[in-house]
């Protein structure tokens, strides 16, 4: 059976003409709930420009005003947080509601563990199904403990503990999720808290708390790049200038690459070096895509990309690549479907338990549009004839929203229109979606029963 919301918004895309502006997109996810985390954390004002008003991001706000931080946004657009310092979170007196966010919940379920005080974990129906052992395994190693549904899955409790040990621990899966939840309860914890990683992943957790006044060491090791928390030490507030999301550029840069004519500026997106793969793949794939004006800014590279409709060549994307690129491979899988050749994917697992199973809900949503394909446990192989596919389909979308801003930009370019069943889950990311899409030339619009 489908999941939805509580309020589902079906929607369609039809094909239309070439895309032409200048556009931003939302300040990134992964940043936004790393500067509310912080930021309700330290020790006098934090500034936070830029903050992605997405719900997930939303529901760290409020978890963290449930654990005693204050966050605001201020009448000038400015979020501002305050907390008491290291250390000085409260119990909440009510259930953390993550609502659709993996990243929230396993980064919080990290935040607290080193406090004597039980804290409450839910969500939705996608993230009462997502796998929390790889986070409850290294912080139980720590001291804390666990009361969680079959599986490991939530709704959960975290029992803290008032005696965290340091740990040094090897990820068993690259993912910047669980290195995060390790650092973050290493941040309360006396001594040194190691996380090594086998493959890099995303590096904002490391960036921020370095920028809150923590000492945080990294180096690679033969066994991988080591980052280690010095605990106990002092956050300091700061300003925070939230980059614009790469992820959420994807579906602008893969619908202008896919329908003629089309020719954009996207302004300020995020470039840290571990989430460009997708713009690597996609220049190996062909694509004019060109990066302006790169420059750091509050600690984090940011550019301007101009893109251009491009003819498309099917490629290789090695599995090395994929902690640089995962939350891309739905809208990639759509640009594969537009390029001449075969495009391999490899090294997919970690999709099988993302919002949904991304793995499957691609493959199935791209032949129902009569894409050629094939699926493998971990891997997807697109065979493109370079032609535009047939669409026509209505694709259920299970409460995630990259598969449903990838199939409303395949039908933008495909022979038939394509529809969701429900559009409501890309405000956790991407809130402005249709209009952003739609004042280039997008032909996004609300299914009317
Ligand atoms: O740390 C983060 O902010 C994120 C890490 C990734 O998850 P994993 O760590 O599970 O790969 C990614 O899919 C998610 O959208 C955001
Ligand atoms: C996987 C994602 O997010 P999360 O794990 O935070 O739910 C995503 O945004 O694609």
């Amino acid at each position: 059976m489908s999941k939805h919301s509580s309020n589902p918004r079906p929607l369609t895309s039809g094909t239309g003409g070439g895309l032409k502006g200048t556009i931003r997109v939302p300040g990134d996810k992964s940043v936004s709930h790393r500067a509310l985390m912080l930021g309700a954390l330290a020790l006098g004002e934090t500034e936070i420009h830029g903050l992605l008003e997405g719900e997930d991001v939303l529901r760290t706000a409020a978890a963290m005003r449930l654990l005693g931080g204050e966050t605001e946004k201020g009448a000038d657009g400015i979020w501002r947080a305050r907390g008491r310092g290291n250390g000085g979170l409260a119990e909440a007196a009510d259930v953390l509601d993550l609502g659709n966010a993996g990243t929230g919940t396993r980064l919080l379920m990290g935040l607290v563990a080193p406090y004597p005080m039980t804290t409450f974990f839910t969500g939705d129906a996608s993230l009462r199904s997502r796998p929390m052992a790889r986070v409850s395994d290294p912080l139980s190693q720590m001291g804390a403990s666990f009361v969680t549904r079959s599986k490991g899955r939530p709704p959960l409790a975290v029992i803290g503990t008032a005696t965290p040990r340091p740990i040094t621990y090897k990820l068993p899966v690259a993912s910047a999720q669980v290195k995060s939840a390790i650092l973050l309860a290493g941040l309360n914890t006396p001594g040194i808290t190691t996380v090594i990683e086998p493959e890099a992943t995303r590096d904002h957790t490391e960036l921020m708390l370095r920028g809150f006044g923590i000492e945080v060491k990294v180096e690679e090791t033969p066994e991988g790049r080591a980052s280690a928390i010095k605990g106990q030490g002092e956050l300091k507030g700061r300003k925070v200038v939230v980059p614009g999301d790469p992820s959420s550029a994807a579906f602008p840069i893969v619908a202008a690459l896919i329908l003629p004519g089309s020719d954009i500026l996207i302004e300020n997106v995020g470039l840290n070096p571990h989430r460009i793969g997708l713009i690597d793949t996609l220049v190996e794939m062909g694509a004019s895509i060109e990066v302006k004006d790169a420059r750091i800014e509050a600690g984090e590279k940011v550019g301007d990309l101009h893109v251009k409709h491009s003819h498309l060549k099917g490629v290789t994307v090695p599995a090395e690549r994929a902690p640089s690129m995962i939350d891309e491979y739905p809208i990639l899988s759509v640009a594969a479907a537009f390029a001449e050749g075969e495009t391999k994917m490899l090294g997919l697992g970690e999709l099988r338990v993302k919002e949904s199973d991304r793995l499957g809900a691609m493959a199935r949503g791209l032949a129902a549009c009569g894409v050629v394909l094939e699926e493998g446990e971990d891997w997807l192989t697109v065979k493109g004839n370079g032609k535009r596919p047939k669409g026509g389909a209505h694709i259920a979308v299970n409460l995630d929203h990259r598969p449903a801003m990838s199939f409303l930009v395949l039908g933008l370019a495909a022979e038939k229109p394509v529809s969701i069943d429900d559009g409501a889950p890309i405000d956790t990311s991407f809130p402005g979606f249709v209009a952003l899409m739609n004042g280039m030339g997008g032909t996004i619009s609300a299914v009317t029963a």
